[in-house]
């Protein structure tokens, strides 16, 4: 039984045999970061015109403050899909389930995601292109990332920033004292102060976010709302695409059919239908869906400070400062949902060979779960109440800081599946983590773990008196606090995830058993009909990725246009 509110739409449905059938140049299906940016780029064209069709809403103001990221997710702005039960993770979570929010609204998933910006290692995409994909080696795909951007970033990397772009990308205003004493604890242990986004990545540095003024810039505040008095984009919203629509004997897209108000309507596309929906599958006879990477993370690792110098979130709330501030762009609600600094590192169960590949993001929270009392957060990790007294409860009235570390290159991947043919059907999500033969997966999180107390030793958080939180986590009292076993047992039984799901309408040469699309996006054996979007990454990047993504929709721009441009059309990197 599907009880997703979808299924009452499907339910009320009708033929709408008065379809008002539309054509355009483009149907571009999802507004997210490589949707916004298509629609944005290909309108530039004034003879083309295009229709960017999004199931969600129009957002208002709740999504612009960036400390309440994470409470969007309880909004009708998420999809609201949870991955399914599974044995090696994510035991000891309520349901035994992680949530699996994916964003639904105009903007798409930027507009609950957390705001962090990070391009990726130069190594991620040479080797996209090894497999196959020519055209997206970093040195390829750098100029798209400079092309998105308007940097306000205080150590930017000379040569690695763009100014003028749609998408602001900049500093956080908000930073608390304890993060200024993480940066320095992990200078101190050897990490150099970095711009992640430039020459090199491994070391640290204060978080980079799409921020414009302090606010969050999305995929619709970035690339949409500048241009939507353009006359040749049309935006529906609040309209689902069930079909594309497909001539069987020529295998060629010419349009789509969708359910807007409660009806059935088509549109036609005379050039091509382009799905950036997400990662939804949508495709028959193809291996989408069969491989899907994410990025775990272990939600548990807190440290306790001897001193006020993390987030206050109840003071704060009830200062009327707090909100005066905001309104010239500064303050706590500036914070990314409590992210404030990232660490790249390379641990000692790295087995790659490239000194500068890190195998380990640590993001640093200036607070934890417990600085809503278990509102949000909690339920962000789907961490049962009984763990939550046990674990964060008793610390509520003390200074915790927290570090997340995610698992950028996991070696184990899962796949999703259809539930029935009906498109108004959730999928079935298997995360599959720590699934590798080796155990890799996790031998990666427990040295992790163990670098993180090394950085936490240093003196810069030393002086607050810094010491990690020991209260086992229920279900592995059997093993000794910080051995292996009991650091395995921990990340298995309290599991997140960074939502980072990729490779599910993978890119590569049409030999490659698992690719869905070509280099250029086109779906392998299908005319007109392209995927762009963060399921055509064909390996987990060093990454969040939306970023990733505003890039892939910026080069697919260039592809298109390249294709199909009526006259040469100010390309980058120029044609030949
Ligand atoms: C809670 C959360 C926090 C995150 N935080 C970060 C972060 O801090 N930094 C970062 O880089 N990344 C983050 N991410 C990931 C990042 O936001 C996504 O990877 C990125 O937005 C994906 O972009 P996209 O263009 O592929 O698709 P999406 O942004 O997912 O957009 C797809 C759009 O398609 C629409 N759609 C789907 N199906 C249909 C249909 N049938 N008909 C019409 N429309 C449809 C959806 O409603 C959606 O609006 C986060 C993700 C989540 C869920």
């Amino acid at each position: 039984q599907d009880t997703s509110p979808q299924m009452n739409i499907l339910q009320e449905a009708v033929r709408d045999d008065g379809n008002v059938k539309k054509e355009f140049d483009f149907i571009v299906i999802g507004s997210g970061p490589s949707g916004a940016v298509l629609a944005n780029r290909l309108t530039e064209v004034p003879e083309w015109t295009v229709l960017l069709i999004e199931a969600g809403d129009e957002t208002n103001i709740v999504a612009d403050p960036p400390f309440v990221a994470g409470a969007l997710q309880f909004t009708d702005y998420n999809w609201g899909y949870k991955a399914e039960q599974e044995d090696g993770f994510c035991r000891g979570c309520f349901e035994k389930r992680m949530l699996y929010p994916h964003g639904k609204a105009l903007g798409g998933t930027s507009i609950i995601n957390y705001m962090i910006q990070v391009r990726g290692n130069p190594l991620d995409y040479d080797r996209w292109a090894a497999m196959g994909n020519p055209g997206w080696s970093y040195k390829e795909v750098l100029p798209y990332f400079i092309k998105s951007e308007d940097a306000h970033i205080e150590k930017a990397d000379a040569g690695y920033h763009g100014k003028g772009g749609y998408l602001s990308v900049s500093d956080v205003p908000a930073r608390t004292e304890s993060s200024h004493a993480y940066v320095r604890a992990a200078q101190e242990a050897g990490y150099p102060y970095v711009d992640y986004n430039g020459k090199s990545q491994i070391g640290v540095s204060y978080v980079q976010g799409t921020l414009r003024n302090g606010r969050r810039d999305s995929a619709e505040t970035a690339f949409l709302r500048p241009v939507r008095g353009r006359k040749n984009l049309t935006i529906l919203t609040k309209s689902r695409v069930v079909q594309i629509l497909i001539r069987p004997e020529t295998k060629e897209a010419y349009g789509i059919k969708y359910v807007r108000n409660k009806r059935y309507h088509e549109a036609i596309a005379s050039k091509e239908v382009i799905v950036c929906a997400g990662g939804i599958p949508v495709l028959r006879d193809l291996p989408v869906g069969q491989k899907m990477y994410d990025h775990a993370t272990f939600p548990a690792l807190m440290f306790q400070l001897n001193e006020s110098i993390v987030i206050d979130e109840e003071k704060s709330l009830t200062d009327l400062n707090t909100y005066i501030q905001f309104l010239s762009g500064r303050g706590i609600f500036t914070s990314l949902g409590g992210v404030e600094s990232l660490t790249y590192i390379k641990t000692n169960a790295s087995d790659d060979p490239d000194p500068s590949y890190p195998d380990i993001e640590l993001i640093y929270v200036g607070g934890s779960l417990n600085t809503d009392r278990g509102l949000i957060f909690r339920r962000i990790f789907n961490v049962p109440q009984e763990t939550y007294d046990k674990i964060w409860k008793p610390f509520e009235d003390k200074y915790l800081y927290q570090i997340f570390p995610m698992l950028v290159h996991p070696r184990s991947y899962g796949y999703i599946r259809l539930k029935s043919k009906d498109p108004f059907h959730w999928p079935k999500f298997y995360a599959n983590f720590y699934s590798d033969p080796e155990n890799h997966d996790v031998k990666t999180f427990i040295a992790a773990i163990r670098e993180v107390r090394r950085i936490n030793s240093s003196p810069s958080l030393q002086r607050y008196g810094a010491t990690m939180v020991q209260t086992l986590i229920p279900g592995c009292e059997d093993h000794v606090f910080d051995s292996d076993e009991y650091w395995e047992c921990a990340i298995r039984t309290l599991t997140g995830t960074f939502y980072h799901q990729v490779s599910t309408c993978k890119m590569g040469p049409e030999e490659d058993p698992e690719a869905v699309v070509d280099a250029k996006l086109r779906v392998h054996g299908v005319k007109n009909l392209r995927v762009v979007d963060t399921s055509v990454i064909p390996l987990p990047p060093t990454a969040h990725t939306a970023g990733p993504s505003y890039m892939i929709g910026e080069k697919a721009s260039d592809l298109i246009k390249q294709q199909w441009a009526p006259t040469p059309f100010n390309l980058i990197p120029k044609t030949e």
